[in-house]
């Protein structure tokens, strides 16, 4: 079993939003690894985060993308770092990758100072830059298509992304 399609991107870039609409077009179900991380854990991304740090964090979400690879044939939402580990994106190896990018105003527009965001917390605008400086290549890597979401609703991106990834509806 495979997903249909896995999506990646940062934090607030309408992976969930267009993921669910994505996945009532096609007729899947959505999935999404951060939502299965705290269910199996117990526990918010952002506590796991504080207790154990971000590389502990990094190889629970690998186990999770993992399972899910195996396990589910609609719409996958990957979390905004999941591609940082070299497994993780050496899993997406032959999967069909959607990269919802946007530039840096968009992104302090959609995720502001939100505290389940922990790693836009402190100054959001200099950490979104630095952190696309850091993932930006990463996407491009493991993505077969990108679709920009800047100034566009999330029924125009999942159009877009629909015709881009040459997805029929059911
Ligand atoms: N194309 C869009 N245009 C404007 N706002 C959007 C768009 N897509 C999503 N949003 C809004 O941006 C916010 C973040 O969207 P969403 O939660 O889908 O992103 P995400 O990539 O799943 O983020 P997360 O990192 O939390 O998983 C939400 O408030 C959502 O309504
Ligand atoms: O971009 C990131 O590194 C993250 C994104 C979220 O989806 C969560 O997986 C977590 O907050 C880390
Ligand atoms: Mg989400």
């Amino acid at each position: 079993m495979s997903p249909v399609v896995v999506l990646v991107g940062p934090m607030g870039v309408g992976k969930s939003t267009v993921g669910r609409l994505l996945a009532e077009r096609l007729t899947v179900g959505y999935r999404d690894t951060d939502d299965d991380i705290v269910a199996e854990q117990g526990r918010a991304i952002a506590e796991i985060f504080v207790d154990e740090g971000e590389a502990a964090f990094r190889a629970i979400e690998k186990a999770a993308v993992r399972r899910a690879l195996a396990e589910h044939d609609g719409v996958l939402a990957l979390g905004g770092g999941s591609i940082l580990d070299e497994g993780t994106r050496a899993l997406l190896a032959g999967q069909r990758v959607l990269y919802l990018s946007m530039d840096v105003e968009e992104a302090v527009k959609r995720t502001g100072l939100n505290a389940a965001r922990p790693l836009l917390a402190v100054n959001p605008r200099k950490q979104w830059r630095e952190l696309m400086e850091a993932r930006r290549h990463l996407y491009e890597s493991i993505a077969t298509a990108v679709v920009a979401t800047d100034g566009r609703t999330p029924e125009e991106v999942t159009q877009i992304a629909l015709d881009a990834l040459e997805l029929k509806e059911a």
